[in-house]
């Protein structure tokens, strides 16, 4: 444990790194240690993000705990950083007070979006593979991104949409996403923060640019704003924050305005308990509820985005299920459980163990009864309506397991959007705490968490990865089928280059080039 003290949003006087004690070494060994502390709102957001518990300051007292506590399974990178944070951090005054009349708090909730009609999967599709942090290319084929993404788009768009089909004809997630903002808004109300709350998509309406929009015309003075994915990645978090980032910069008023971001959330005591609550409560409509295994299935990501980018989201999402099965031990439920990683997407090696390959071996291990929890994302979508529902259930039966069940998504579960809102409320004091000037502001656009810094910190050189469908790769492979894939790719990109080079080809023929007429 290390606990420190954190000053309170109250004071408006600069600090120095004087201020701070010089800490003797941390250790692993350094369980228990007290040390008066100012964290800048950077350290504090990164500490938050590692430790299991930081207790941020309250608006009125002068010095606030902090319990920074370090868990075993807390991974090794992070607790350098942490302690980095902790103890070399910037000292900045934190210049908020009380919240005064005139202030117009906003909360932008970022999301992925979905496709609502059938027509719509083929351009979301296309502004799904037309990010660079989807599909990453050698800078060199940058100008190969929008071609190739139409491309796929075009190619995956059958398959998709059979999927979409199967549930109704496109995705809920604007609508869940809709209904979490109103009852976010009204929790926020009901504890004296009177918030407007935005939802903005990265690759479907309503788009994060239309949110932003709006965002100004309502002249929102302090901006919270809250990925909807509990745990940080590169290819979800990171590519929403990138697109504000980039629309801040070139933008007046945004530079101006006040906000914060909570990059993840994943270890937040409300989370954790509403996620125990689901799975006790689901637990329960199996005739032998100790025998079930608890299935915990991700959406994966490529591996080389976690090894080669530095990626948090796995190192995340295993200290989050490991938060939730300490909980459910708490209530003594004491079943085996897993965690597998799911919808992987191209011939490029994800993060293993995959869920497909997981319920196979289950059910030859004599395994008869799981619990499949959904553990990466809040709102159902096509990934636990058919992924899940369907196809894993299938599998489930087909490889030997009798009982299935499966945990709804969160929605508008009422204490995990009341812990949403103490999420908010709690980051308030930190809203604009790090720019103290516009240039300041346009070279690191969010001051809570600086993402340019945050992203930093993973993505340190902004290295290329290997697209998660790859395009190209020489040399082995790992298998005939990956081997296929790249030879296909290969000439699907050689295609595409004669294509673009000369203006004529099968994809002219088929209208699909050029992409602007
Ligand atoms: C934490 C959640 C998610 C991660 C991580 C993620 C990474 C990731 N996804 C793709 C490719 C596709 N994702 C698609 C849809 C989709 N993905 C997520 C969540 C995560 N993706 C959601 C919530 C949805 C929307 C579902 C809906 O209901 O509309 C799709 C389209 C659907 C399909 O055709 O399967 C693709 C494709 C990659 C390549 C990736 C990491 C690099
Ligand atoms: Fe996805």
């Amino acid at each position: 444990m290390i606990s420190g003290r954190i000053q309170s949003c109250t004071s408006s006087s600069a600090s120095s790194s004087s201020t701070i004690p010089h800490p003797p070494c941390l250790t692993s060994a350094a369980r228990h240690y007290k040390f008066p502390l100012r964290l800048s709102p950077r350290a504090l957001s990164i500490s938050q993000r590692v430790s299991r518990n930081c207790v941020v300051p309250r608006y009125s007292s002068g010095w606030a705990e902090a319990q920074l506590s370090f868990s075993k399974s807390d991974s090794k990178h992070l607790l350098p950083v942490a302690v980095g944070a902790l103890v070399t951090s910037n000292t900045q005054a934190i210049p908020t007070g009380p919240l005064v009349a005139e202030e117009k708090i906003g909360v932008l909730l970022l999301n992925l979006g979905g496709p609502e009609t059938l027509e719509d999967v083929q351009p979301f599709l296309f502004n799904l593979f037309a990010d660079p942090d989807i599909i990453r290319l050698p800078r060199l084929f940058r100008f190969l991104q929008k071609p190739l993404a139409q491309f796929i788009s075009v190619l995956r768009a059958p398959k998709s949409k059979e999927g979409y089909a199967s549930i109704g004809g496109g995705s809920p997630l604007r609508r869940i996403t809709d209904a979490q903002a109103e009852e976010l808004r009204k929790s926020l109300w009901v504890k004296n923060v009177p918030a407007k709350v935005y939802v903005g998509m990265r690759y479907w309406h309503p788009f994060t640019e239309e949110a932003i929009e709006q965002i100004k015309k309502d002249g929102i003075t302090k901006l919270v704003v809250l990925p909807l994915y509990p745990q940080f990645s590169i290819s979800t978090s990171g590519s929403s924050l990138r697109l504000l980032e980039s629309i801040f910069r070139d933008d007046e008023y945004l530079v101006n305005m006040r906000h914060t971001v909570i990059p993840s959330w994943y270890q937040r005591e409300g989370y954790i308990k509403s996620m125990a609550n689901l799975i006790e409560k689901e637990l329960q409509k199996f005739d032998l509820p100790e025998k079930v295994v608890i299935f915990f299935s991700a959406h994966g990501v490529p591996l080389a985005y976690v090894e080669e980018a530095g990626d948090p989201y796995k190192a995340e999402m295993e200290e989050c299920v490991d938060l939730i099965i300490e909980e459910l031990e708490k209530r003594k439920i004491t079943n085996a459980y897993t965690l597998a990683y799911q919808s992987r997407v191209g011939p490029v090696e994800w993060l293993k163990p995959y869920t497909d390959e997981t319920i196979v071996e289950l059910g030859r291990k004599g395994v008869k009864s799981l619990l499949a929890v959904p553990i990466s994302f809040v709102s159902e979508h096509i990934e636990t309506l058919e992924e899940i529902d369907v196809e894993y259930k299938e599998l489930a039966f087909e490889s030997g397991i009798e009982n299935w069940g499966r945990v709804p998504a969160l929605g508008c579960e009422p204490m995990f959007i009341s812990d949403l809102a103490d999420a908010v409320i709690e980051s308030l004091p930190y809203v604009g705490a790090m720019a103290v000037s516009n240039l300041e502001a346009r070279q690191s656009l969010v001051p809570l968490g600086s993402v340019e810094e945050l992203l930093a910190a993973y993505d340190s050189q902004r290295r290329e990865l290997p697209p998660p469908v790859t395009v190209w790769e020489w040399g082995w492979t790992k298998s005939a089928e990956t081997w296929n894939g790249r030879a296909a790719m290969l000439a699907v990109l050689v295609l595409l280059l004669l294509e673009v080079t000369t203006g004529e080809g099968f994809l002219h023929q088929w209208g699909v080039l050029p992409l602007f007429r």
